[in-house]
């Protein structure tokens, strides 16, 4: 597998997942992570920028906040396109980041992946995504083909596309837009350092190539973070990190959704958004739960949540007291582990905690959360609603 993913990872077809991520070796959670860049911060990018040579993308505006020391080293340039959205105040921590490309802000060259890149163009088309071809899509598709046949220029001669992207073309583009792109959430606010306030906005879109081929899996053995507020250059830029140890030839896996969603929505939710049923081993002891056990809301409460994978929203959560009742009663949930290790317990947080990056080489036994940034030490006892946490 090409890129940065190549050297701790390896690309393997799994049964009935198509193609997914697979550790050569043994996967030490508090040495390895991953830092990917997107390949287009936005679909509509590509296809502007195939029919009108000097169209660019307005960056997502985001707020100014400092990338911490830790992972400043980490920073590098992206593929061919913004490796940062513009660090320019929002008005309104609640205004959507994501804009309709308009002209003037970046280079046209950054953006058209097809005429500028063309192996990075047939990257993202080698991307999952025909299964997605749902009627909406294609209404979508068809009404984009005819909104650019009638505001964009015939491109050039020399363009990879003289004659503008087929209907064909565009479904196909939306669809892996739809199976592969991550959302880049604005930060949590949090009351005191207790609980996580209200809801958050989508900052930007990034797809990203190499962490298209994770799966999924409801309990994840890696999870995603961003710093997309930071004013840095590659503030778009992902990192995927490990939860826990794994042995070899493991599959590495994100939740694409919240992992505090309860069985029903777990199982809604995939087929909805991404189009496959999870029968992962949390799911296979969960369906034989009685009606009464999986009506509970999902864990950690009235929490908006955060997918670590390609999703961005979430609601309906598992009830905070399960994680206590589900200590005692280990066989009907032999996953308690997971949510009392590896969950963040600040209510409405619903984030999942992975070590810090190693310092000077050393590996780091403090766990940070993914969405609201709480730190806490791998061992301490973990209580409710944020009490031990490292912010305190
Ligand atoms: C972002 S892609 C992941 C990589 C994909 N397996 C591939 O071959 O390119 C998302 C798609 O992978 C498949 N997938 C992901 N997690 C899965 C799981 N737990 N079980 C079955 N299919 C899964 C689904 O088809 C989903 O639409």
């Amino acid at each position: 597998m090409a890129g940065d993913v190549a050297p701790l990872l390896n690309l393997a077809e799994i049964d009935g997942g198509g193609r997914a991520l697979v550790r050569p070796g043994r996967f030490a959670a508090a040495r390895s992570r991953l830092l990917l860049r997107p390949l287009l911060q936005n679909l509509a990018s590509v296809l502007l920028a195939a029919c009108r040579p000097l169209s660019c993308v307005r960056s997502p505006r985001v707020l100014r906040h400092r990338l911490p020391l830790r992972y400043r080293r980490d920073v590098a340039h992206p593929l061919g396109l913004p490796s940062a959205v513009s660090p320019r105040r929002l008005p309104s921590a609640r205004r959507s980041a994501c804009r309709a490309p308009c002209p003037g802000s970046v280079p046209h060259r950054r953006l058209n992946l097809a005429a500028v890149s063309p192996s990075d163009f047939q990257l993202l088309l080698s991307l999952q995504g025909r299964e997605a071809h749902a009627d909406y899509t294609v209404a979508a598709a068809r009404f984009l083909h005819s909104l650019l046949a009638s505001v964009c220029p015939p491109p050039p001669p020399a363009s990879p596309f003289p004659q503008g992207f087929s209907l064909e073309m565009i479904v196909a583009l939306l669809s892996k837009d739809k199976l592969n792109a991550f959302g880049l959430m604005e930060p949590v606010s949090s009351r005191d350092g207790g609980e996580v306030d209200g809801e958050r906005s989508v900052r930007a879109y990034g797809i990203y190539p190499r962490a298209s081929f994770f799966n999924h899996d409801c309990l994840p053995n890696a999870c995603r973070f961003d710093y997309v507020d930071s004013a840095s250059d590659g503030n778009t830029d992902i990192i995927v990190r490990m939860i826990h140890d794994v042995p070899q030839g493991r599959e590495i896996c994100l939740s694409y959704f919240p992992v505090n969603l309860n069985y029903a929505n777990r199982q809604r939710r995939p087929m909805e958004d991404y189009g496959f049923t999870c029968g992962c081993d949390r799911c296979k002891v969960e369906a034989n739960w009685s009606d009464d056990e999986n009506e509970h809301g999902d864990i950690g409460e009235d929490n908006d949540g955060n997918g670590e994978g390609m999703d961005e929203d979430a609601d309906e959560q598992m009830s905070g007291s399960e994680v206590g009742k589900a200590e005692e009663e280990e066989t009907d949930f032999p996953h308690a582990y997971f949510f009392i290790r590896y969950m963040c317990n600040r209510k409405n947080c619903g984030g999942t905690m992975a070590p810090l990056p190693p310092s000077d080489g050393a590996p780091s036994d403090v766990m940070e959360c993914n969405v609201c940034g709480q730190l806490r030490r791998e061992d301490d006892e973990v209580e409710a609603d944020g009490e031990e946490n490292m912010d305190e």
